[in-house]
């Protein structure tokens, strides 16, 4: 690359691409790398603040910027990412379908450690649509050693940063339980809540149970839903500490794994998860039925792709776990949730 007076570019292969702001107007591409500067463009150029050009010289070791964030694209993107085109040394990933948005958060810092490359994400964890833009890479200077980039090889190897991972449409049995509701002193208004949060992921409710608080009645109808083929069983009300709060030990009778009782997430501190062998069965306490985001949506997500959860992931929702309470939700487009 070397640098020349814009009039003496005729017939010089420009090195990287140059960008037109009208502001308002035009934020555009006016001049593609590789375009061989003609007599006609020089005005267009000086207007655009070029009194000097930078055109291309090919040397061994050192890669185009739009070269070294190809290699980047093709060394940190995994399943389920589509690309904007290369365009001065930057490309956009994105998510090539509905599902959950993992971050390799180790392996995305050491990349930024090593300069003059930037991989830049949403959160770990975001549940995203298809179409959404979820990361960017850039490469800083126009050209870059490539030993820089062979160091981000070595280091990332066959990992990948970025990848949305697709849902499996679960088949989910519904355990409510309550005297009031059973004996019905007031109406159920967790069914209907429940029923809306999976029809957002495309899963089918088979059913709901409607149960007193009484232990026995509630774990055999845990088990029922399994063998009538749920993925997932999702039990609601009876989750604080009144003597008539049995659910919990319902969830235990079924023999099943008790992974956490109680999260780090408001609204959803008395959330419950447990697995029967690779089941999820959850205790939902009684904010998901009134509050506009909870633990169910954080979870439910990382649950629809077969994560197997373990007391640690609950823990670490401590930090980010503070629903803002906007009078305008835009879960997940915000901070809930998003410290994992
Ligand atoms: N001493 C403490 N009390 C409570 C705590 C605590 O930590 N210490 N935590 C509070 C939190 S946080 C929550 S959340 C609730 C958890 O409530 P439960 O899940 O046990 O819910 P219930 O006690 O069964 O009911 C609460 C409320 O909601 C009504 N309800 C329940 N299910 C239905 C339904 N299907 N349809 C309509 N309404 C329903 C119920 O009638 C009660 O009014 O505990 C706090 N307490
Ligand atoms: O579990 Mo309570 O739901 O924190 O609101």
């Amino acid at each position: 690359m070397k640098k020349i007076p814009v009039k003496e570019t005729i017939g010089s292969v420009l090195c990287h691409d140059i960008t037109q702001i009208i502001p308002g107007k035009i934020k555009d591409r006016a001049f593609k790398k590789g375009h061989i500067i003609k007599k006609e463009d020089i005005p267009l150029l000086l207007s655009l603040g070029k009194d000097h050009i930078y055109v291309w010289e090919k040397k061994e070791g050192v890669l185009h910027e739009n070269e070294a964030a190809e290699r980047l694209r093709k060394l940190t993107a995994g399943a389920g990412i589509t690309f904007s085109e290369v365009k001065e040394g930057k490309i956009n990933f994105i998510a090539e379908y509905d599902g959950l948005l993992k971050i390799n958060k180790e392996l995305l810092y050491k990349l930024n450690s090593i300069g003059e490359m930037i991989l830049v994400t949403l959160h770990n964890n975001y549940p995203v649509r298809k179409g959404k833009k979820v990361a960017g890479t850039r490469v800083i200077p126009l050209v870059i050693e490539e030993e820089k980039i062979k160091r981000a090889e070595e280091i990332i190897g066959n990992e990948k940063i970025v990848q949305v991972i697709p849902y499996k449409q679960m088949k989910v049995g519904i355990v409510t339980t309550g005297n009031e509701i059973y004996y019905g002193r007031i109406k159920d208004a967790f069914g209907a809540v429940i029923r809306k949060k999976m029809e957002e992921y495309d899963c089918e409710v088979l059913g709901q149970t409607i149960l007193p608080d009484d232990p026995d009645k509630i774990r055999n109808a845990i088990e029922s839903w399994i063998e009538k083929g749920a993925d997932m069983v999702v039990c609601t009300g009876g989750m604080s500490v009144d003597p008539d709060d049995v659910t919990p030990t319902a969830i235990e009778k079924t023999g099943g794994e008790i992974i956490t009782y109680g999260s780090p997430i408001l609204p959803g501190a008395m959330f419950l998860l447990a697995y029967k062998k690779d089941i999820p069965i959850l205790g939902l306490p009684g904010c998901v039925m009134y509050a506009k985001r909870t633990v169910f949506d954080l979870i439910l997500p990382r649950l629809l792709i077969k994560e197997r959860l373990k007391a640690s992931d609950i823990a670490k929702y401590g930090h980010g776990g503070f629903c803002m309470e906007c009078e305008v939700c835009r879960f997940p487009d915000c901070t809930f949730g998003k410290g994992v």
